[in-house]
């Protein structure tokens, strides 16, 4: 189930921007990071940010807290730039490599965390994350495990009370347990004060039922924006026999993010480009994990910005063939030709799935 109750609170109704990006890019020395990066997400969502490594998700991450500088475009946070006096109390940043005070204690950073933030700071909200991984409050930083400083550091990132809560890796290297109540956690807080949570993570499987909205970065560029169900909905899973070369010309006539034939049989991914036709093939909205391991499998598919992702403050900047945002549908130009991977007949052996596993991987916080 994906989290679509949320409060009042939460902004969701109201219109209001969490994160807007108009042609952001970073540069370091001659290698751009991320470039071109146009989106926009709406407050009160929980954002899965997705993309292979070195895909630019940290150095996103860090233009959206202001702790790096642009080299082209903008980005505005909570109607703000982030590196301000007005955009630092709002934002919490959780970083890659954690950055926490060795010689502390856990008791004492947690204070250090309450003399920063004066008058937003939940002292309740630290100590029941602390309490949760039931680390000491007397022990120092420096001997914590890696899952109890990511924990500790959670602590500080939450307590803080910000409307925007940047998450780099947070599931990362804790245990199953902690990851299922740390997501919970994070669905509860959002829900409760109206938090837009980014969230940075590899954990395909555990994001769906977690997040409702979705960024996926390939090669430091946006791939797929938008809300997850207008996303999934903008694609078709289809499965059938395989006869002759590639693809039926019915199924290639969307554009095909991704197709493997192996065994007599075809699965495709492609963007729905209106209905796909009946055949002698079976179609399925895809899952969560399957859509995004279909682009990560495919660096080369077209990409897909929902409408819900567009920016309000600037149009978006159209590549050419793309087309104007149709609600719910791919805007992207003319289909791609049905090519396998490599341009290949076959996929090696292994690699291709015989069977269709839908919807597999539910919920971490359901
Ligand atoms: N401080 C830096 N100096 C030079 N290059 C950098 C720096 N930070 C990032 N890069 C480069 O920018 C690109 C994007 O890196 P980034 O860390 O944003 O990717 P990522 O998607 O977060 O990767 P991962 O999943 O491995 O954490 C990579 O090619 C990386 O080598």
């Amino acid at each position: 189930m994906r989290p679509t109750v949320r409060g009042e609170v939460d902004g969701r109704a109201s219109g209001r921007t969490a994160i807007e990006a108009i042609g952001l890019g970073k540069r370091y020395r001659r290698r751009w990071a991320l470039r071109d990066c146009t989106f926009r997400l709406p407050a009160g969502r929980i954002c899965a940010l997705v993309g292979p490594n070195g895909a630019g998700k940290s150095t996103l991450l860090s233009l959206a807290s202001g702790l790096a500088r642009p080299s082209e475009g903008s980005v505005r946070v909570c109607g703000t730039a982030p590196a301000t006096a007005a955009g630092r109390p709002v934002i919490a940043h959780l970083a890659q490599d954690r950055p926490l005070y060795p010689a502390l204690t856990v008791a004492e950073t947690l204070r250090l965390g309450r003399a920063l933030n004066p008058g937003r700071w939940s002292g309740r909200c630290a100590e029941r994350i602390v309490r949760d991984g039931r680390i000491p409050l007397d022990a120092r930083v420096a001997a914590l495990s890696g899952g109890q400083r990511t924990r500790l550091a959670l602590a500080l990132a939450f307590a803080k009370r910000p409307e925007l809560l940047l998450l780099d890796e947070p599931l990362a290297d804790l245990d199953p347990l902690a990851r299922h109540r740390i997501a919970a956690l994070l669905l509860a807080e959002a829900a409760a004060h109206g938090t837009t949570v980014v969230l940075s993570s590899d954990l395909l499987a555990e994001l769906d039922g977690v997040c409702d909205y979705l960024l996926v970065l390939g090669g430091g560029r946006v791939r797929l924006a938008g809300e997850v169900d207008d996303v999934i909905g903008a694609h078709a899973l289809v499965m059938g026999p395989h006869r002759g070369a590639g693809l039926p010309p019915q199924v290639a006539a969307h554009p095909v993010v991704e197709a493997q034939l192996s065994g007599g049989r075809f699965t495709a991914v492609v963007q729905r480009n209106g209905t796909v036709a009946a055949g002698l093939w079976e179609t399925a909205e895809p899952s969560l994990e399957e859509l995004l391991l279909a682009y990560l499998r495919a660096p080369d598919a077209p990409e897909l910005i929902a409408p819900s992702a567009e920016p309000v403050s600037a149009p978006l900047r159209r590549r050419p063939g793309n087309k104007p945002g149709i609600p719910g549908m791919p805007r992207n130009g003319p289909p791609r030709p049905a090519a396998l991977p490599g341009g290949r007949a076959e996929v090696p052996r292994g690699a291709a799935r015989t069977r269709h596993d839908h919807h597999s991987g539910k919920g971490a916080a359901a």
